[in-house]
């Protein structure tokens, strides 16, 4: 034990930690130069396309230190708000943490939050200023905010630069000198923390851990103690460039389990794993169901590849414990499914995954969060879509998610965020200069306003630099209401909202003039009202027009005719009709968009 270290690198989004993972793994020669394709780490095609680290892996590196052997173990961790309780499993199976710091950008909310996070966990924090060669770098001022941040010596701060390969020794050397090897009982009853897994295709899942006390053993008959499964240790290996099976994994070690497991949804990250025979007392601290924060339907936009889309749901949740489905069906859009995604980026991915992975073509509607409904009658109801909202008259009060979200920004936008954070019913909490410049803000605001155009406001109004973590804070009351679109009196239900009813008048204007604006034109006039209950709060006509594009073709060129045909045939595939409306996908996200 005395030779194993494990860390992990915490960073903001983008400030170039798998660059630096690459490089720590060049320099130690786990991957040679051949093998190296950009980003190793980030193995799923979106992931490198879209540069985050969507799932956590974990890779074993050998280092010569002073002419001793060294086992290191780098276990990756996910960089976005949405996985922070995956972030804080890998951070627990760590005893120390890099702190990667964008020598250009400064501190930002994820290094923060991410921070807090590791030395809740007691993890040694090495400091490093990385992207030094950066012209923009200002290593001086970011090093100051460091000092001030950790409480380190500016002479603990490595710098660094993954792109250009400046300072990997010395972290590496700083790795084995300040990170203190795993303790823990390797004589014990068997405790191994699950903090990842990955889902391969012929082996079935594939269990990623730490050992904390004891040791685990080939063969072995394992429990896992929060779900209660049992299960053998058929192949068990420490992660290289491949998977290197062993006999054993001793304590302090990292390791992979596979064991038949067929399903993402047995294994969850942050359950122990003990051994059958002689099982632990109590399983490792930390254990939480992850819940999902946001909620939408998918929908085939050709009705008949339901099954299809059923069976892609089905496979993509086959690596993706985290996301929860249960079929549902729209007036509107037909047979689909309701989904459960840990947050909106969670979201993004999956629809994109749907449509990349498995050439689906899909719509989601306008997501929602998780709201309490307490009944005149006293019963709570979970209602995450507006369909299950129940009649007005039959409701007590409703309860909402809210949020603590941190923001970090420089001086000069305070006033504009406290603005639009106030816009979107937030209680302003606290302000604290980092430095002359940099501003963390703390708010408590509702996960519903956040779920909605929030990001894109926030980049908008920051030119970019404004940084935003958040946590869930519980559920508090408030007067929501439900909204409901209608397309020449018929009402369109994927399209149905709910809304604080504040909100609730200029959301029904708006969304309205949006649709106004989205809606193609037809051979007749179509009302769009907003309403809640029985009344008519907004109004808005597309006037009818007898749309002839082949008129602009003059009779003559037939291929720019036919090329005109198949764009409208394409723009046809988003389409879905509504009594007798075509409605375009854009005007199911439409509401995201209000401005
Ligand atoms: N100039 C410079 N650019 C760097 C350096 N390290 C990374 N970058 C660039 O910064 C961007 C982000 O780097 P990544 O390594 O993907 O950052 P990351 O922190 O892993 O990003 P996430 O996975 O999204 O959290 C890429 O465009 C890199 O090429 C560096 O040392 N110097």
């Amino acid at each position: 034990m005395k030779h194993i270290r494990n860390f992990c690198i915490i960073a903001h989004i983008d400030h170039g930690k798998s660059t630096l993972a690459d490089r720590l793994l060049e320099f130690t020669k786990t991957i040679g130069e051949r093998d190296m394709q950009a980003q190793f780490l980030d193995d799923m095609d979106l992931e490198r396309e879209r540069g985050i680290t969507i799932k956590s892996h974990a890779i074993q590196m050998d280092y010569l230190y002073k002419g001793e052997k060294y086992t290191l173990n780098l276990i990756d961790t996910p960089g976005h708000v949405d996985f922070s309780y995956e972030v804080s499993r890998s951070i627990a199976a760590c005893e120390g943490a890099l702190l990667l710091v964008d020598a250009a950008q400064g501190t930002e909310a994820q290094t923060i939050s991410n921070l807090y996070l590791a030395m809740n966990n007691n993890l040694v924090i090495i400091p490093v200023l990385n992207k030094i060669d950066l012209p923009g770098a200002m290593p001086e001022e970011v090093k100051d905010e460091m000092v001030d941040l950790i409480g380190c010596e500016r002479e603990d701060i490595i710098p660094a630069s993954g792109k250009e390969g400046i300072g990997i020794e010395a972290i590496l050397n700083a790795i084995v000198e300040r990170v203190p090897p795993p303790s823990g009982d390797p004589e014990g009853e068997l405790q191994a923390l699950i903090f990842d897994s990955q889902f391969n295709s012929y082996r079935g899942i594939e269990v990623i851990f730490r050992v904390k006390n004891g040791r685990i053993r080939k063969g072995d008959k394992v429990k896992f103690m929060a779900t209660g499964k049992e299960y053998f240790a058929d192949e068990i290996g420490t992660l290289k460039l491949s998977q290197v099976p062993k006999e054993v994994i001793e304590c302090g070690d990292v390791g992979y389990l596979i064991s038949g497991i067929k399903v993402a949804k047995e294994v969850k990250v942050g359950d122990t794993i003990t051994r059958f025979a002689a099982p632990a007392a109590a399983p490792i601290q930390g254990f939480e169901e992850v819940k999902p924060m946001v909620f939408a339907g998918i929908y085939p936009v050709d009705t008949s590849e339901y099954e299809e889309l059923r069976e892609a749901m089905e496979k993509l949740q086959l690596n993706d414990a985290s996301l929860v489905w249960e079929p549902e069906t729209s007036a509107a859009l037909g047979f689909g499914f309701r989904c459960g995604f840990l947050g909106m980026l969670h979201m993004e991915i999956v629809q994109e995954r749907l449509e990349r992975e498995f050439d689906m073509t899909v719509i989601t509607t306008v997501p929602s969060v998780r709201f309490e409904v307490i009944t005149t009658k006293g019963e709570t109801l979970q209602v995450s879509a507006p369909a299950e909202m129940p009649d007005p008259s039959s409701i007590d009060w409703i309860e909402e998610p809210f949020i603590k979200a941190q923001i970090i920004t420089k001086a000069e936008y305070v006033g504009a965020i406290i603005g639009l954070c106030m816009d979107k019913r937030s209680l302003f909490k606290n302000q604290v200069y980092l430095t002359a410049d940099r501003v963390e803000l703390q708010f408590e605001m509702p996960l519903a306003e956040v779920v909605f155009d929030f990001f894109d406001k926030l980049k908008t109004i920051s030119r970019g630099y404004a940084s935003l973590d958040y946590e869930f804070l519980g559920n508090r009351e408030s007067t929501m209401v439900k909204l409901d679109i209608m397309l020449n009196g018929e009402g369109v239900d994927a399209l149905s909202a709910i809304v604080h009813r504040d909100k609730a008048y200029e959301w029904g204007k708006k969304l309205c003039e949006k649709l106004r604006e989205l809606l193609p034109r037809q051979q007749f006039e179509i009302a769009i009202q907003a309403a809640i209950g029985q009344k008519i709060i907004a109004r808005e006509t597309v006037k009818a027009l007898r749309k002839d594009v082949l008129a602009k073709c003059y009779g003559g060129d037939i291929s720019r005719k036919r090329k005109l045909l198949e764009k409208q045939k394409k723009g046809k595939k988003r389409m879905r009709q509504v009594g007798n409306v075509e409605i375009p996908q854009e005007a199911f996200m439409a509401v995201l968009k209000i401005n």
